[in-house]
């Protein structure tokens, strides 16, 4: 397909997924909308490594490469703003997200409180997961069709609303499924439908046509509710914990965010309840589905590619005899083949076609290129992923091409969790994920469990077919795969923890 059409304008780039220069807006966002992933996959050809323009129905984004990425992490902190573009994305100011625009307190919380509080959370968090696993997967010997995506949602929502919450709040049952707010299970309380729905209609009819959706309604009320729950508990702590003033101090009792933000909140916005609520909703909705759609998309790789799956299921078992039973948060990072599967998959099948969204705060100069304020910018994931100079067969499937001899140096020096500018999972910069760590633990978490317990089938031998919505790629929530209890499990027990 020949998307990629020479309109120059006055920054002279040429522009992806418009046919004509007057082409009413309309047309590119539907195209964008259904063929995202073939409309990038040729600008990118096309564009042979130069930026380009790409239509997709709101404001034209510019495309830069990849190996611009490093000058672009050199820009001042206040040129470039990933937070109102991760809104925008997912029209925060219909879904409620647009929080996210005022303040960056939630980010700061989760890097420099959550992720460093994560081997205390260990031992709640394993256990928590642990019994979610044992409710949502089947106990028999025989396959039985499970529907994948949601039974991984409400297993990582326990992970997430603990993190978020801590243990005292999330004894209750309503509170741990709010965290389900981003995703597209039956609830339909939802940030990603609305957004999804919302982005094939000209921005104009949005401030009426939403309230069309019963899902809008539905996520109202469930920001409410959570709004019910958090501001009476912020305002007592506030009571109960002192304010940390020196920023060192440490006194709550169990690691959560909540209470970090309480203590440590300075700014008015920052000691704000319902500020504080919305941040936790916001990282709900982008934290949970995540974890779940990510490892539901490890799993239906290991299940195309058995010798790989056998291979990380024998690494399992060999380092839970070597650890005598005993695992920990450091065994989980030892285990290299897993990693090696998990890049694999987050490098071919990552969450988002376009990465690196940020919104320029002044004009600048990156790359020879002039950026205004106000110009959206981002990067392809796949254009870096699947690059040929980077990756031998990029386009193939090799979950343990990380761990070959040449490359495990290397592999062992970036594992999973690390920022990785190759392969782009947790995008790039100081605004890359801030809860890749907790997403990291989490995820390897129920990988080894699931791989050692159980085994895993696709229904009648059809592989998975990943869907594909705007630049979003995940698996469909009613997509069943088949799972069975194994009988020579080793029993990974993460409560036996040294
Ligand atoms: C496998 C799971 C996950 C993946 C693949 C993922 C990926 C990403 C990516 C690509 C970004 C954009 C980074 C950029 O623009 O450079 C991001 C942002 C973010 N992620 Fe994650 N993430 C995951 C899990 C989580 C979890 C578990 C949390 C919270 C506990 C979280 C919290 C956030 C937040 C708050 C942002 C916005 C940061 C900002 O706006 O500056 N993510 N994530």
């Amino acid at each position: 397909m020949e998307n990629l059409i020479a309109i120059r304008r006055g920054d002279g780039l040429p522009v992806a997924n418009k046919l004509f220069p007057f082409e009413p807006r309309f047309f590119a966002r539907v195209r964008w909308t259904f063929r995202a992933r073939d409309i990038l996959e040729t600008a990118d050809k096309n564009a042979q490594g130069h930026p380009y323009k790409l239509a997709h129905g709101g404001q034209e984004l510019i495309i830069l490469p990849a190996r611009l990425i490093s000058e672009l992490n050199h820009l001042k902190a206040d040129v470039l703003d990933s937070r109102q573009a991760h809104s925008s994305t997912l029209l925060g100011h219909l879904t409620g997200i647009d929080v996210v625009e005022k303040t960056n307190y939630h980010v700061r919380m989760l890097l420099g409180r959550i992720s460093p509080a994560l081997p205390e959370l260990f031992a709640p968090a394993t256990a928590r997961l642990s019994d979610a696993m044992k409710q949502e997967f089947p106990q028999t010997h025989e396959f039985t069709e499970t529907y994948l995506l949601p039974a991984a949602v409400r297993c990582f929502s326990e992970v997430v609303a603990l993190a978020l919450f801590g243990p005292q709040m999330t004894q209750d049952p309503r509170l741990v499924q709010l965290t389900h707010l981003g995703c597209p299970i039956a609830n339909s309380k939802i940030v990603f439908v609305v957004a999804f729905i919302m982005r094939c209609l000209p921005p104009f009819l949005h401030p009426v046509l939403v309230w069309l959706l019963p899902a809008k309604w539905s996520l109202d009320r469930a920001w409410r509710e959570l709004d019910s729950y958090v501001v009476p508990e912020v305002l007592r702590q506030k009571d109960t914990i002192p304010s940390n003033i020196d920023g060192n101090s440490k006194t709550t009792a169990s690691p959560n965010l909540i209470s970090w933000m309480v203590q440590d909140g300075r700014a008015e916005l920052e000691r704000d309840p319902h500020v504080l609520s919305a941040l936790c909703g916001s990282v709900a909705a982008g934290s949970t589905y995540s974890i779940a759609n990510f490892v539901c998309r490890a799993l239906s790789d290991l299940a195309a590619h058995p010798d790989v799956l056998d291979a990380v299921r024998a690494e399992i078992r060999a380092k839970h005899v070597s650890l005598d039973g005993h695992w920990d948060m450091e065994a989980l990072t030892s285990l290299e083949k897993l990693e090696s599967a998990m890049k694999e998959t987050a490098r071919l099948a990552p969450g988002t076609l376009i990465v690196y969204s940020r919104i320029v705060q002044r004009d600048c100069v990156v790359g020879g290129i002039t950026l205004k304020r106000g110009q959206p910018i981002a990067m392809s994931g796949p254009g870096r992923a699947k690059d040929p100079a980077i990756f031998e067969d990029p386009a193939k499937y090799k979950g343990l091409r990380f761990c070959a001899e040449d490359k495990i140096k290397e592999h062992l020096a970036r594992p999973f969790r690390s920022v990785d500018a190759d392969i782009l999972t947790w995008g790039a910069g100081r605004w890359a994920c801030p809860g890749r760590q907790v997403a990291d633990m989490a995820a390897k978490v129920m990988l080894v469990k699931l791989l050692d317990e159980y085994d895993i089938a696709f229904v009648d031998s059809k592989p998975l077919r990943h869907d594909a919505v705007h630049e979003f790629l995940f698996i469909h929530p009613d997509k069943k795969m088949l799972i069975r209890r194994r009988t020579d499990a080793v029993g990974v027990d993460f409560s036996l923890s040294r």
